[in-house]
């Protein structure tokens, strides 16, 4: 049997946080010592919150330090809005985790969608993997990017990103950002990274939390079923991790471990 995704279950989300605190500096300490920075996109939903009670919390010394000025933080999909509009994954990251940084920290470079694209969705995804080119060197030296570390959501329906079941945005190969219409939790019009780049990153971490989690959560885990997340955990084995708590896994077979590096 290949190398599986590894399944972490905590209580709840504050036990969970600093699981997710020291998975989530070790990958900055692996990307800082490979390239000198952190390269990490985040999803929307519920994830900001949780991220920000990873990381807000007080340092415990020196191996346990958010090194801010070392992040360059993209955004993993993002919905076709303005930034600070009330869906915009940005806006939610801002107000969750960015704006509740102190006034001396250093502050991490954020790149995000650009605002006077905002009618042409295609347009948008190309401009936004164009900044994803900028950072990562070009198209023709690069076939894909690679993320130092993915933090991405799960959806009710098995989707990640803006990558949904049964679409055809699952089935792209070249494009590393694609525009969706179509998405089925709105708002319609967004931008996502695609499935090759997801499964390309060093570190994929999902926080999956909460009861309405539990039927999804046995089919990606027992079936597959060719749902996007079942895809991710496929592509990506145990470089792919998932943050957990016990409602979210109540009945799923799947062997969960303790936590550890
Ligand atoms: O912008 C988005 O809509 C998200 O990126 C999306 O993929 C999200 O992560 C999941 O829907 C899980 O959301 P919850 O964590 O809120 O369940």
């Amino acid at each position: 049997m290949g190398k599986q995704a590894n399944l972490y279950a905590f209580p709840d989300t504050t036990a969970l946080a600093p699981a997710l605190r020291t998975y989530v500096i070790a990958c900055q300490d692996a990307g800082i010592q490979r390239h000198g920075v952190f390269k990490v996109a985040v999803s929307g939903g519920s994830l900001p919150k949780t991220l920000a009670q990873a990381l807000l919390a007080p340092s415990k010394g020196d191996s346990d330090k958010v090194k801010w000025e070392k992040w360059e933080i993209f955004f993993a999909d993002e919905r076709a809005v303005p930034l600070d509009h009330a869906d915009s994954n940005y806006a939610l990251l801002k107000a969750e985790l960015l704006d509740k940084l102190s006034a001396d920290t250093p502050q991490p470079t954020v790149h995000t969608i650009d605002p006077e694209q905002l009618g042409d969705t295609q347009e948008l995804a190309d401009q936004y993997e164009q900044v994803l080119v900028r950072s990562f060197a070009s198209r023709d030296s690069v076939k894909l990017p690679i993320f130092d570390l993915l933090l991405l959501g799960c959806g009710p329906d098995g989707h990640t990103c803006s990558l949904f079941p049964g679409h055809e945005l699952l089935r792209e190969t070249t494009a590393w950002v694609a525009p969706i219409e179509d998405s089925p939790k709105p708002p319609p019009r967004r931008i996502t990274l695609t499935l090759p780049v997801v499964n390309h990153a060093v570190r994929v971490a999902f926080v999956a939390t909460g009861g309405g989690k539990k039927e999804i959560m046995k089919e990606i885990f027992e079936q597959g079923n060719g749902l996007p997340c079942a895809l991710v955990n496929e592509g990506t084995g145990d470089r792919c991790s998932w943050f957990v708590d016990n409602p979210a896994v109540e009945g799923v077979s799947y062997p969960k471990r303790p936590f550890s590096l």
